[in-house]
């Protein structure tokens, strides 16, 4: 009975133990993660913290996080420490009753049955009782270890998407590419609108270009047709059919995006231009497929790219480090003609690039336009002069429709937009063109 008293101890503090450690190790799975996004933001940002000399504040952010990981990491080993002392303090001291009980028992001689070999050989099994017993306690540790961990990486893989493809999803044999905005409302957060009622027909085939201060809702309506968002109210169509209706890597592959700061992915120029269709890939290390070498053509990405130290094979770094903003752009479009999607969307294309990388880009967006449905935002208003319609948005609400002479004569908000590029507070490029 003396060698099994702890049994039921033991027992009773390893489910003490449990609810203890496990608000602790679920601040560490916290406190780390935090501690890791701010490195990750300090890393991905350290331009800037450079260029701001914010040495000692962010390193004043990381202590603070560390500090906060440290107290909940300190306070965990504690608990663990006073368990497993504990439960050896407990089979210790019932190791030494037992010494004593029996011990003396034998140097008295009151018990007949009991022999020193016998006693020896109690003692022996008496330990392989114990250790189990602690090894309990160290399961108990370590499934509540694992608990809090799992909770987060299931907390994230059980996430369900927002967008998803409806059942019997609209997979079209083939897309013409015209779009329907139909009284559309959206906005990101409750009670506060960001598109309110916007109506727009855009024939298959038609580049429209949108223009209104920024802020306006321009880069939000053309979220919504790949359907990064859904409508609160209203709908998107594409070819007729309601967006939401659509099989959604189908309607993606329909349509390309060319955004102002495209992503790279770390590889070579060549598999970067290629992620707009991998089937171009051969495979072959020594040769370039004529597919990406035509799509960069068409961007005017080839001379540049040719000019790398290792042509298409050169590493252009993680996020494209080692290119300039209009290199990148030329690529994102290159990999985008390579899609041949129906509709594009181009964001703000031409902004914060030289007149001659404008020239340039203009030339492959021309190209990227030509027989596809086109919406192209962009702040110089010379970007999108020559688009089939201009629709400049204020306030998440379509203000004006026209082409870039109906607009000038309307003299509305455009034709000031218009007056202000071209007196060069904005750019110098709407002079020059106009
Ligand atoms: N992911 C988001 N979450 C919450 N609000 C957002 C988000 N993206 C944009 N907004 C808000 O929506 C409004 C419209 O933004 P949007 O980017 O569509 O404007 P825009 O007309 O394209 O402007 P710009 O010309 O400056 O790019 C802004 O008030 C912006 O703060």
């Amino acid at each position: 009975m003396i060698a099994l008293a702890p049994v039921p101890i033991i027992g009773l503090a390893s489910g003490r133990f449990l609810t203890w450690i496990e608000p602790k190790y679920r601040g560490i799975r916290e406190t780390v993660s935090r501690l890791n996004s701010r490195l990750e933001n300090n890393l991905g940002g350290a331009r800037v913290i450079k260029t701001f000399n914010r040495y000692e504040f962010e390193l004043d952010r990381v202590s603070d996080q560390s500090d906060h990981y440290h107290d909940e990491k300190v306070g965990a080993i504690k608990i663990r420490r006073a368990f497993f002392s504990g439960l050896r303090i407990i089979t210790g001291l019932v190791f030494v009753a037992m010494l004593w009980v029996v011990g003396s028992d034998i140097i008295t001689g009151s018990s007949s049955a009991l022999e020193a070999g016998v006693v020896a050989t109690f003692f022996m099994l008496l330990r392989r009782l114990y250790a189990p017993m602690r090894r309990v306690g160290k399961t108990a540790n370590k499934y509540q270890l694992a608990k809090s961990s799992s909770e987060r990486v299931f907390g994230i893989l059980g996430h369900e998407p927002e967008v998803t493809s409806p059942e019997d999803a609209y997979v079209p044999e083939s897309v013409e590419g015209h779009v329907e905005f139909d009284d559309v409302t959206f906005s990101y957060e409750e009670n506060e609108t960001i598109l309110n009622g916007v109506d727009l027909d855009v024939a298959a085939g038609e580049t429209v270009g949108l223009a209104g201060t920024t802020g306006a809702g321009k880069s939000t309506l053309l979220k919504l047709l790949p359907r990064f968002y859904d409508v609160d109210d209203g709908a998107v169509r594409v070819d007729g059919v309601d967006v939401r209706e659509w099989d959604l890597p189908h309607l993606r592959e329909h349509v390309g995006i060319v955004e102002q700061n495209p992503y790279m992915f770390s590889g070579t120029a060549e598999e970067n231009i290629a992620y707009g269709d991998l089937s171009v890939l051969s495979g072959d290390d020594e040769s370039v497929s004529d597919a990406v070498v035509d799509a960069a053509k068409a961007a005017e990405a080839h001379e540049f790219i040719t000019d790398l130290p290792e042509g298409y094979d050169t590493e252009i770094g993680e996020r494209g480090v080692k290119l300039s903003g209009g290199q990148r752009q030329r690529l994102a479009i290159a990999r985008a003609l390579l899609n041949d999607p129906e509709i594009v969307i181009l964001d703000e294309a031409t902004s914060d690039v030289d007149t001659e990388t404008e020239e340039q880009i203009q030339q492959s967006l021309d190209r990227l336009t030509a027989d596809r449905t086109a919406f192209v935002i962009a702040h110089r208003l010379s970007t999108i002069k020559d688009a089939d319609r201009i629709v400049v948005m204020e306030e998440g609400q379509v203000a004006e429709t026209g082409s870039h002479d109906e607009l000038l004569r309307a003299d509305g908000d455009y034709a000031s937009l218009w007056a202000m590029q071209a007196g060069g507070s904005v750019s110098g490029a709407a002079t020059a063109d106009d």
